[in-house]
């Protein structure tokens, strides 16, 4: 069913890549439900990052799903897929639908509150292949997300409200880094889903 697909919607970024959003493509009562389901059912765990050689625990949480299960580098630090579990693959087929892609996997973040955040980078590893899709699904607490070009330093800016969702695709991972800004206004959490499709699982 297509309700909500929205097939005039336009590339938000002025070059260099494409950024498609669809709004809210679900109810507030469904965004608040699968909200209430994600943060009961995810077993949340923080990040481990190396940056610039320090190993560093995030206090923002994660959660990956995949496919089959399997390892996947993020970060450096290799980590282990859970199964798609039955409120996980019902918005993965929400989200195929509205964009028309498929995917294999899925990244949750969740930020506790405007305090945590993620700084900026792009989503260009090796195994995501390059130039591929990236959905965005964002629930509860609406926060800002920031676009700026590698080389221009031109930003786009965007709110992502309760039950949004938004596709970045053809060149945007090439050319564009991207940041979660931290809002100390923002008192609620906000739970993030990238799907994405992963090309290998070994190397
Ligand atoms: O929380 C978000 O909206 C973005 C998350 C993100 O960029 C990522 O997981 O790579
Ligand atoms: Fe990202």
């Amino acid at each position: 069913m297509d309700l909500f697909s929205n097939t005039d919607t336009q590339n938000l970024l002025p070059y260099d890549g494409a950024l498609t959003y669809y709004g809210q493509i679900m109810s507030l009562s469904q965004a608040n439900n699968f909200l209430s389901h994600l943060l009961a059912e995810v077993p949340w765990k923080n990040d481990e990052v190396v940056i610039y050689g320090k190993h560093i625990v995030t206090k923002r949480q994660i959660a990956w799903y995949a496919d089959e299960l399997a390892t996947y580098t993020y970060s450096n630090t290799e980590k282990m897929a859970l199964p798609w579990s039955p409120t996980l693959l019902s918005l993965k087929s929400m989200v195929e639908d509205i964009t028309a892609k498929s995917f294999n996997s899925c990244l949750l973040n969740l930020y506790h509150n405007g305090e945590e955040g993620m700084s900026w980078h792009s989503d260009d590893e090796k195994k995501l292949g390059k130039n591929t899709a990236i959905a965005s699904l964002s629930f509860g607490a609406e926060r800002k997300f920031v676009f700026k070009h590698k080389k221009t330093k031109e930003k786009v800016e965007l709110l992502l409200p309760n039950g949004s969702l938004l596709l970045m695709h053809g060149e945007t991972q090439s050319h564009w880094l991207h940041s979660l800004p931290v809002s100390k206004k923002v008192k609620l959490p906000r739970v993030n889903l990238t799907f994405r499709t992963i090309i290998s699982a070994t190397t």
